[in-house]
């Protein structure tokens, strides 16, 4: 594994601000010299699970001259309501938080979704800086400045564009992360092989048993190469007008299991069974080959992912997909591959089609 810092470049371009996201060790030394030194005060958010950490991170900042203050916050999707938003809100207005203070938001793509969210709507938007401490986090949840929270209606509702100042992945963090989200967050590392780059296909397939684990032989590598993935649409394609939608790869159905399961499952779980469902899907329609598409059952089988979901769900996942955000009108639509790192969208699939490709994903 890879002692080196890796520094990969985000953005810059159509006036957005630059940004780096590092990816190695004891980086927190680097938090900072992000905040800036003319900051006055500094709200960590993180989730109950890394209390510890959080306030470790915030008597740091204050034995920096920082005013620090720690907001603790649910574990997982119970962080990303209007509830818990407002109660952060009302800690940065206790504080008298201003427009030149900084939230460090630490924890899973969650939390950091939360306190992107918050910082977004805070005063109007404020800086924010990322340490995501998952793999899913690192690799796609804290790079990009997609914020948000859930609604009752649905996944990632309520929401705003607003890039981080710059993101910190630890990789020592990984080490305390239970085993079903480590493996939960290789779903999207996967969806970034896929769409982009099937060397990190190879890399898993290479050794699924290492890939489950942090002290994998791959793991930098493996971590590295999605968030370049990553890097290279978003700076692209800040806000999705386009380009960016080959990133939501899965997550069409992915977010209606989510919602289905009222939050239990985890979204990298989600997204696993509807990446097979969309492989399914460009099998059927014609788009994607045999092998690419059956690639998509070996290799998320391998690690430990599942493929599967109820039979019995299909017409209330359909309902709330054709909510979905790339939904236009009625008009539903999907990513699908033409072939390997070849997305596309798949639009108005033939309802016959649709049902055909859960009938290999329902149990
Ligand atoms: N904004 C984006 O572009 C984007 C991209 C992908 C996913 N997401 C969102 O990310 C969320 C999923 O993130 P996730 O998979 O990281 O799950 P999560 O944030 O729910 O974290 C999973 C659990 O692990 C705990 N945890 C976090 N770090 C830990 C550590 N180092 N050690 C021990 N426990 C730890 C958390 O508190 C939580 O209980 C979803 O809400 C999804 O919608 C957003
Ligand atoms: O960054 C993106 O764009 C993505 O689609 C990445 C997804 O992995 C992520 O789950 C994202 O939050 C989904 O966004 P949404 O707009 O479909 O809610
Ligand atoms: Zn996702």
């Amino acid at each position: 594994m890879s002692e080196a810092v890796t520094r990969i470049r985000i953005g810059g371009t159509a006036g957005t601000d630059p940004y780096e996201v590092l990816v190695g060790r004891q980086l927190l030394g680097e938090l900072a010299g992000l905040i800036g030194d003319r900051v006055k005060r500094v709200a960590v958010i993180h989730p109950e699970a890394l209390t510890e950490t959080g306030e470790a991170l915030r008597a740091d900042l204050a034995g920096q001259g920082f005013e620090a203050i720690a907001i603790q916050v649910p574990n997982a999707e119970e962080a990303k309501t209007a509830e818990v938003a407002a109660y952060c809100w009302k800690a940065l207005g206790q504080s008298g938080f201003t427009r030149t203070d900084v939230i460090v938001g630490v924890g899973g793509g969650a939390t950091t979704d939360l306190a992107g969210f918050v910082a977004a709507t805070w005063l109007r938007g404020v800086r924010w800086i990322a340490v995501p401490t998952t793999v899913l986090a690192m690799v796609d949840a804290a790079v990009g400045g997609k914020t948000g929270i859930n609604t009752a209606e649905g996944k990632n509702l309520v929401g705003a564009f607003h890039p981080p100042a710059g993101v910190l992945c630890d990789l020592a963090a990984l080490d305390s992360l239970p085993v079903h989200d480590y493996v939960s967050g290789l779903a999207e590392v996967i969806k970034a092989g896929f769409i982009a780059d099937p060397v990190i296909l190879d890399l898993i397939e290479e050794d699924p048993a290492a890939a489950r684990t942090p002290a994998g032989p791959r793991t930098a590598e493996l971590i590295e190469r999605s968030i370049r993935v990553k890097a290279e649409v978003v700076s692209a394609d800040l806000k999705e007008s386009g380009l960016r939608e080959i990133l939501n790869y899965g997550h069409t159905l992915g977010h209606a299991i989510e919602k289905n399961e009222r939050y239990q499952w985890r979204h990298g779980a989600a997204v696993a069974v509807g990446m097979h469902f969309a492989a399914e899907l460009g099998r059927l329609a014609g788009r994607l080959d045999d092998a690419t598409a059956d690639r998509h059952r070996t290799v998320l089988e391998a690690v430990g992912l599942p493929l599967h979901y109820r039979y019995d769900q299909w017409p209330r996942l359909l309902e709330t997909m054709k909510v979905d955000k790339k939904s236009r009108g009625d008009l539903l639509r999907f990513i699908v591959l033409d072939g390997l790192a070849r997305p596309t969208v798949l639009e108005g699939p033939d309802p016959a089609v649709l049902l055909a490709a859960y009938g290999e994903v329902g149990q």
